[in-house]
């Protein structure tokens, strides 16, 4: 039976890839900073909660990195922990760049330190390549960060790199461009949007403030993305593959697809709201998923409509089961 370790279990995507990896018979071990305080409500949400084995794991600290390697004496290693929002970066950039850049060094040293040879994979983001004009990114385009957050998903990506070169690791770095779900926190603006338009419909509340709506993204199926993931440590060889749908949509476009979901129009509700704007944000952004396509048979098949229908449909379940409780 293989082993998984995966840091930051609790999140969204660490809960998809819980799932995936238990799927194909992995003994799934998983971190979390606090595993006595964490709710691991995702995983209990997906019914896997006690099928995975849960540690506390602080990643800017080696030894307790080094130590919970030696515990769960992993094949495979996917660190998808650390600050996730590029909003919060700004608020708090130490934070962000300890746990993205000095989480990955120190799991990436802690590797050299074990005997049997691990498989490595680090969420990459496709806030590494800022703007990007009207094109999209690729494997080969270079990273202008615009953002803390970026920056240290930028330091991380050439850790990576370098030790896979240096020390001949097998690790690979996903650049994944958005990717959403029912398991998204509100503080992404596509739950966001979703769980407003839908309480809005069931006359729960009465605006949504938002910041700038005209930015492009390119939005995808997360409980898909991760499959990417692991098909990257099935590989021959260690490799960095751009992950993405390679279609983008404005945020606009987004909201009035939610509110059309639930038979709204959008510009009754929406409130442009000019302290959400964030200090710089990024204007466009589109992967092109082709070498994933090749290398990895990896290609998206939810676009972003198909998001919001199922963000949408998900919501609506949870708003009326919650009334049907009180
Ligand atoms: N969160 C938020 N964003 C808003 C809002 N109004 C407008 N936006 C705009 O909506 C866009 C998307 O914001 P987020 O959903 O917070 O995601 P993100 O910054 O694109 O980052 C996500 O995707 C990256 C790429 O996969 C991930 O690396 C990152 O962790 C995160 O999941 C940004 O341009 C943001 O300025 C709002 O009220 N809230």
């Amino acid at each position: 039976m293989k082993r998984a370790l995966i840091c930051g279990i609790s999140g969204q995507d660490g809960a998809y890839l819980a799932k995936l990896l238990l799927d194909k018979d992995y003994e799934v071990w998983g971190t979390s900073r606090d595993a006595q305080m964490s709710s691991f409500r995702n995983l209990t949400k997906l019914g896997i909660r006690d099928r995975t084995k849960l540690e506390s794991a602080a990643l800017n600290d080696f030894r307790s990195v080094l130590q919970v390697l030696k515990k769960s004496q992993p094949d495979e290693i996917y660190n998808l922990a650390g600050q996730s929002s590029v909003g919060l970066s700004f608020e708090q950039p130490v934070e962000t760049l300890e746990s993205i850049a000095v989480g990955s060094l120190n799991l990436l040293e802690a590797i050299r330190f074990m005997e049997q040879p691990i498989k490595f994979y680090n969420a990459s983001s496709s806030e590494c390549f800022g703007d990007v004009g009207q094109n999209s990114a690729s494997e080969t385009t270079p990273f202008k960060p615009r953002s803390p957050y970026a920056v240290a998903k930028s330091a991380a990506f050439w850790e990576v790199a370098n030790y896979r070169e240096a020390y001949g690791i097998f690790a690979c770095s996903g650049i994944l461009f958005n990717h959403e779900s029912p398991l998204r926190p509100e503080r992404f603006v596509t739950q966001k949007i979703v769980t407003a338009a839908c309480r809005i419909a069931a006359g729960q509340q009465d605006k949504l403030n938002l910041g700038n709506i005209s930015v492009q993204r390119d939005w995808g199926w997360a409980p898909e993305f991760i499959e990417a993931m692991y098909a990257m440590l099935q590989q021959e060889q260690p490799d960095d593959y751009v992950i993405a749908t390679g279609e983008s949509s404005s945020l606009q476009d987004f909201v009035a697809a939610a509110f059309g979901a639930v038979g709204l129009d959008w510009q009754k509700y929406v409130i442009s709201d000019p302290t959400l704007l964030r200090p710089t944000d990024i204007a466009f952004g589109k992967g092109n998923p082709k070498k994933a396509l090749e290398k990895l048979g990896w290609q998206a098949q939810y676009k972003m409509r198909d998001v919001v229908r199922m963000m949408v449909a998900a919501k609506q379940k949870e708003l009326s089961s919650d009334g049907h409780h009180s």
